[in-house]
């Protein structure tokens, strides 16, 4: 059926969209820091997300992930309104974030970490950690080998380098597996050789593990090369949205970054 001929219960892509904002504004004082932004992610895609500095991409962020309340304007999670839901309970619908720095348990092993990640509020962490069920046991090998940490898994996490801990958390995030991961600049402070591994791993998961994806992102390269789409903050104003060739080539995004209003 046709969306022209499918009447009032039509179901449009919006509808299907797994993250959806319409119309968010977030102010402090007299600064509007995302003024009336817009944006649409559906299943599977790799969705960037750029301005330059104090564009608003982290309020964005923060509006989505309920961190903050946005003053306007709402947040859908699979067509569910979550605008005014706290953070754990959007975070439980399956919305992930990954920050900038990692946030894994130093002193714990490699696969302890990601049972942890695993476990739902309430659940007797001992019990877990000494007798893990196998399906999980067999999901830690599975993401574990995804970010080729197979061979490190009994390795205390803390010990690893930065670029491996942010793979491991990458691989955490995964383990609960979102609906959507929100990443806070996941090319930030990792050696430049690692960079190119770090975008198989994520188009391996987007593929494979089939996760949705939408990441800030300061490293162009690296941006241009793993998204299927771009959005562009300037001012807290959504700029542009198109491919990464579409936004390469677009004036007021150029502007943007050069400091031309
Ligand atoms: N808690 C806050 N209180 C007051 N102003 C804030 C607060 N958080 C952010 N801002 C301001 O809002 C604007 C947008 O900031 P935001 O951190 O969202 O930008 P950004 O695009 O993520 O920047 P960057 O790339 O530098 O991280 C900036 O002018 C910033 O100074």
């Amino acid at each position: 059926m046709s969306k022209a001929d499918s009447g009032s219960t039509a179901v449009t892509d919006s509808d299907r969209a797994v993250l959806r904002t319409d119309g968010v504004t977030k102010r402090f004082g007299g600064l509007t820091a995302v003024d009336n932004v817009d944006i649409e992610i559906h299943s599977g895609e790799i969705v960037g997300l750029i301005g330059p500095n104090g564009a608003g991409k982290s309020t964005l962020f923060n509006c989505i992930t309920g961190t903050l309340t946005p003053d306007e304007g709402r947040v859908y999670l699979q067509g569910e309104d979550v605008t005014d839901w706290p953070e754990h309970k959007i975070a439980r619908a399956g919305l992930g974030r990954m920050f900038q720095e990692t946030r894994i348990f130093g002193d714990m092993t490699v696969r302890e970490n990601l049972l942890l990640a695993a476990q739902e509020g309430g659940a007797n962490v001992g019990s877990l950690l000494r007798r893990p069920d196998s399906s999980l046991l067999s999901r830690t090998d599975e993401l574990l080998d995804y970010v080729d940490l197979g061979g490190l898994s009994e390795t205390r996490a803390g010990r690893m380098s930065f670029g491996q801990q942010k793979l491991l958390e990458f691989a955490m995030e995964l383990m609960s597996e979102p609906e959507i991961l929100l990443m806070d600049e996941p090319a930030g402070g990792i050696n430049p050789s690692m960079l190119g591994n770090l975008i198989e791993y994520i188009r391996n998961a987007n593929e494979e593990q089939e996760s949705t994806i939408f990441l800030i992102e300061h490293n162009m390269d690296f941006v241009m090369d793993i998204a299927d789409r771009i959005y562009v903050l300037a001012h807290g104003e959504r700029i542009a949205n198109g491919t990464p060739e579409e936004i390469q080539n677009d004036q007021r995004v150029l502007d943007a970054y050069l400091g031309r209003e």
